[in-house]
């Protein structure tokens, strides 16, 4: 049996022909959606990531800005940048690119950021209302997931589904997606014992670890759908993922690649997300 590949970067294109004609609706309309990114320092691979944000942008005729700072910059001067673009009219998302440097409160930072620019999903009150299934910006990666399983048919309701990772912007809200389309989620981290008799019982794994082809055959039951969060780099510094897919290929019913997987996806939902706030805007701008 060989495992169907779920084709981030395909379902990624198609959902953006879509954000794209709402862009050309606002445009219509007198209104530009656009995003600001923030980035602090000059580290390579945040400045390859907000390339490709900015590229991503410009594709679908929204406007995009890149706002450099330099390593040494100041906490409150961060801060005082990002209100700044809270009170822009011509900005209506806001993207911070982490990890920031270590003299930086990042809490601090993501809060500064007005809810209704949230477009990352980061800030606690997005992530409370995402916690009680209101409407808000969803986290781009797991947003980005969920959409990955829905086009390619995996229904999720009454599945297992194993999360290896709890961070705050993938593996955390992850689970809290799944589990609002009925998925039994169990999360596993860095302290749970015995890693694979967890994640062999998963219907559906999340790896998103950040360890290079950490999860292998064994970690794994027949028929698993595998999407792997992962981007890192290997010994021959080759992009890849979480899992090792050769290891893992014709056991697993779908898996997603590294690169062309959630990657893609990730940008997909950022975009749909500005585009939503500037419709919001718009929608504020009428009553
Ligand atoms: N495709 C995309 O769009 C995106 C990809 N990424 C990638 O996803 C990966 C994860 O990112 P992120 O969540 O930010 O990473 P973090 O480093 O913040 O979190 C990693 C998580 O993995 C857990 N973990 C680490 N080692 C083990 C282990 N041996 N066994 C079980 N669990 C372990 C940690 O546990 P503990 O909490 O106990 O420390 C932690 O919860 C990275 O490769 C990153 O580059 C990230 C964002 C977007
Ligand atoms: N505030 C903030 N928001 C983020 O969403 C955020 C962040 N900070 N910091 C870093 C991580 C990582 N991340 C990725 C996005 C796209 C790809 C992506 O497009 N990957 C492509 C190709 C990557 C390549 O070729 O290098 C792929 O997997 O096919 C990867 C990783 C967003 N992150
Ligand atoms: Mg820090």
């Amino acid at each position: 049996m060989s495992s169907i590949i779920i084709n981030g970067k395909e379902i990624g294109q198609e959902i953006r022909t879509g954000v794209a004609t709402r862009v050309q609706e606002l445009k219509a309309k007198g209104i530009t959606p656009g995003l600001a990114v923030i980035l602090v320092g000059d580290n390579p691979a945040s400045k390859t990531y907000v390339a490709n944000k900015q590229k991503s942008c410009e594709q679908i005729g929204m406007f995009s800005e890149l706002i450099k700072l330099p390593e040494d910059i100041s906490e409150q001067a961060l801060l005082e940048q990002i209100r700044e673009l809270n009170n822009r009219k011509d900005i209506h998302g806001i993207l911070v690119q982490l990890p920031l440097p270590k003299h930086i409160d990042e809490d601090k930072v993501i809060q500064t950021i007005s809810p209704e620019k949230d477009v990352d999903g980061f800030s606690p009150i997005s992530v409370g209302k995402m916690m009680l299934g209101q409407d808000t910006y969803l986290p781009c990666t797991p947003y980005g997931v969920m959409k990955l399983l829905e086009h390619s048919g995996i229904e999720v309701a009454g599945k297992h589904a194993v999360i290896v990772g709890r961070s705050h912007i993938v593996g955390k809200p992850m689970g809290q997606l799944l589990l609002q389309k009925d998925a039994t989620v169990t999360y596993t981290h860095s302290k749970t014992p015995d890693l694979p008799s967890f994640t062999k019982q998963a219907d559906i794994l999340i790896a998103a670890v950040g360890r290079a082809n950490f999860i292998t055959s064994e970690h794994i039951k027949e028929g698993a759908v595998i999407i792997d969060v992962g981007i890192n780099r290997d010994e021959e510094n080759h992009l890849c993922g979480d899992v090792n897919f050769d290891d893992v290929q014709g056991i697993a019913s779908h898996i997603t690649p590294v690169p062309g997987g959630v990657g893609p996806m990730t940008i997909t939902m950022l975009l749909e997300n500005t585009v939503q706030a500037a419709e919001k805007e718009l929608e504020r701008q009428a009553e």
